[in-house]
């Protein structure tokens, strides 16, 4: 999906909203365990239930990964059932050494070997430029780059700074020699509100992926009031509040509901840059 694409699902939905399947086996509700593939059946119904309401589905692999075979299975099934109108991540967090991370990327981009064909994918910057080019190589695809995460963690080492800046700023100003703003985007946390005024400073044209609201308690208002620019620039995931917003047979209703109170606060910031 293109830019341009992603503004104009933005326009058409009045919405930035990604919602998080990080589908845990042992958190849905107990009546779907019956299914074949009850992880895939729990996606489709949340799918069905929220497409309208947001511009792109965030799989974040680990939940599929951990469960071997079975899980891969779900995940591919998962993909393919993504709308082809939304914006599909891989919460992969990959990067390796160049032949390897061109794996990685077969893994995710080339549905003749994978059957998946993400439109992006979340990728560590630790290991520089040869762990990024070769997903940046796939024509049409995203790097998601992890600039400033959500975690406590996000302490040790993105803050370390030199004279000049902190870790995490030159991860945003080295990376933009090798990509620009219609291939790759930043992971900022929502948790971490005041920085966005300073990342839009290096970083005013990419788009950020954002997670942190809901579940871990940032704040869609903050993000927004630093984050958006003339484009929305932004994409904002939520995961567990929303698909677990019930344990009940009633869950892909209550996934609606949580998502439209998301979307209904998106649409008020978006009338601030006239969308
Ligand atoms: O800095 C980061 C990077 C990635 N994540 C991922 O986003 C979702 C958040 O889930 P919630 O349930 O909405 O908290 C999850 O997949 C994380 O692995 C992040 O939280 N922070």
């Amino acid at each position: 999906m293109t830019r341009q694409e992603i503004i104009h699902q933005i326009k058409k939905k009045k919405s930035f909203l990604s919602i998080g399947l990080d589908t845990d086996i042992n958190k849905i509700p107990k009546h779907l365990l019956k299914y074949k593939d009850p992880v895939l059946e729990f996606n489709k119904l949340i799918i069905d239930a929220t497409s309208d309401l947001c511009i792109s589905y965030k799989i974040n692999t680990a939940f599929y990964e951990s469960r071997g075979l079975k899980g891969w299975e779900s995940l591919v099934n998962t993909f393919n059932y993504l709308p082809k109108d939304t914006f599909s991540i891989a919460d992969a967090k990959r990067g390796d050494i160049g032949n390897t991370s061109a794996m990685y990327a077969e893994a995710f981009f080339n549905p003749k070997s994978s059957e998946m064909d993400f439109d992006s994918i979340t990728v560590a910057p630790y290991m520089g430029k040869d762990s990024v080019k070769p997903f940046l190589d796939f024509k049409d695809k995203w790097v998601i780059l992890l600039a400033l995460t959500s975690n406590e963690g996000a302490k040790d080492f993105q803050f370390m700074a030199n004279d000049d800046a902190y870790l995490f700023e030159m991860v945003i100003k080295k990376s933009q020699e090798w990509a620009n703003p219609n291939n790759l985007m930043y992971v900022v946390g929502a948790t971490r509100g005041e920085a966005f005024l300073d990342i839009r400073k290096i970083a005013p044209d990419h788009f950020l992926l954002v997670p942190g609201v809901g579940a871990q308690g940032g704040s869609l208002a903050d993000v927004c009031k630093y984050g958006l620019n003339k484009d929305c620039g932004l994409i904002v995931n939520s995961s567990r509040a929303i698909i677990y917003a019930s344990n009940g047979e009633d869950f892909a209703n209550a996934a609606r509901e949580e998502a439209k109170k998301v979307q209904i606060e998106m649409a008020n910031e978006l009338k601030a840059i006239h969308f």
